[in-house]
């Protein structure tokens, strides 16, 4: 089967086509094809579908198989494949994700994509209360675990974010603390885990475990709710530049969250079903 590798700063992806809807398990092949050993290696799988209420449909898997409602890096190498592949020939496509038909704007420079800004929709906070424990605080409540305790928000933006305030980026704090809060009982469909560091009025840097796919170097849905905490926690600015492990985004909570980056392809190629 045909695929090609992208990757939104460092956050890898392999894409396959499915327009002709024929049934394939995307989820093990998620699983096959996202181990860096016995298959390509990346953090997840995005399908291109047709759709009947958007230009296109993308799905996304996480490398353990499980699907998720939205994916900021990948929808921006998503938008870049099928318009360089022809797929769809505009320059603002609409794709309909499991969290609802999201807009993305290309830049094109000699008919290749340089960026592309995402209309991430609205962030849902109040909700997530009803969705996961009536009487939290989403914007600012204690997480505790052994005798550490952080201050946390969480976000749903298409997917769960939870938002962890730091000092400083510490991988090895994210490696043995971000597993537990992933998956603690408060989140019954898990979290994704976003440790921030504000570093002034106008730059963050995010570091992710991701619900499904462990540390990876980039999430940008996790930039996403990670902009919109601060921000609402008392940020300054709207317009803040994340900074991520290899490149920033620029996100811009208006009403709307804006996301913008870019998106590489790394190689394409073909695998045995
Ligand atoms: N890396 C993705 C997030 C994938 C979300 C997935 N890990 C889940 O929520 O299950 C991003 O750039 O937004």
């Amino acid at each position: 089967m045909y695929f090609a590798k992208m990757h939104g700063l460092g956050n890898d992806f392999i894409i396959i086509e499915n327009l002709e809807e024929n049934f394939l398990d995307y989820s093990k092949i998620a699983t096959k094809v996202c181990n860096r050993h016995f298959g390509i290696g990346a953090d997840g799988l995005l399908v291109v579908e047709k759709s009947d209420k958007a230009d296109i449909k993308m799905l996304i898997f996480n490398s353990d198989g499980s699907q998720a409602e939205m994916c900021g890096n990948g929808i921006r190498c998503f938008a870049k494949y099928v318009y360089e592949k022809k797929i769809v020939s505009k320059n603002i496509i609409d794709v309909e994700t499991l969290a609802g038909v999201l807009k993305a704007e290309l830049r094109v420079i000699n008919s290749k994509v340089d960026t592309v800004r995402i209309n991430m929709g609205k962030p849902v906070i109040d909700k997530i209360s009803s969705i996961y424990n009536s009487n939290l605080n989403n914007l600012n409540y204690d997480i505790k675990i052994d005798n550490k305790v952080f201050k946390a928000s969480t976000i749903l933006m298409g997917v769960p974010h939870t938002v962890i305030y730091v000092n400083e980026i510490d991988e090895n704090e994210i490696l043995f603390y971000g597993p537990k809060i992933e998956k603690l009982d408060i989140f019954p469909n898990r979290t994704n885990v976003n440790f921030v560091k504000i570093v002034d009025e106008k730059r963050i840097q995010v570091r992710t475990w991701e619900r499904g796919a462990g540390l990876t170097l980039a999430c940008g849905t996790g930039s996403c709710a990670a902009v919109v905490a601060c921000y609402l926690n008392g940020l300054t600015y709207n317009l803040v530049n994340v900074e991520l492990a290899f490149g920033k985004l620029k996100v811009e909570y208006i009403d709307d969250v804006y996301m913008e980056g870019p998106a590489e392809f790394i190689c394409e190629g073909n695998f045995v079903l």
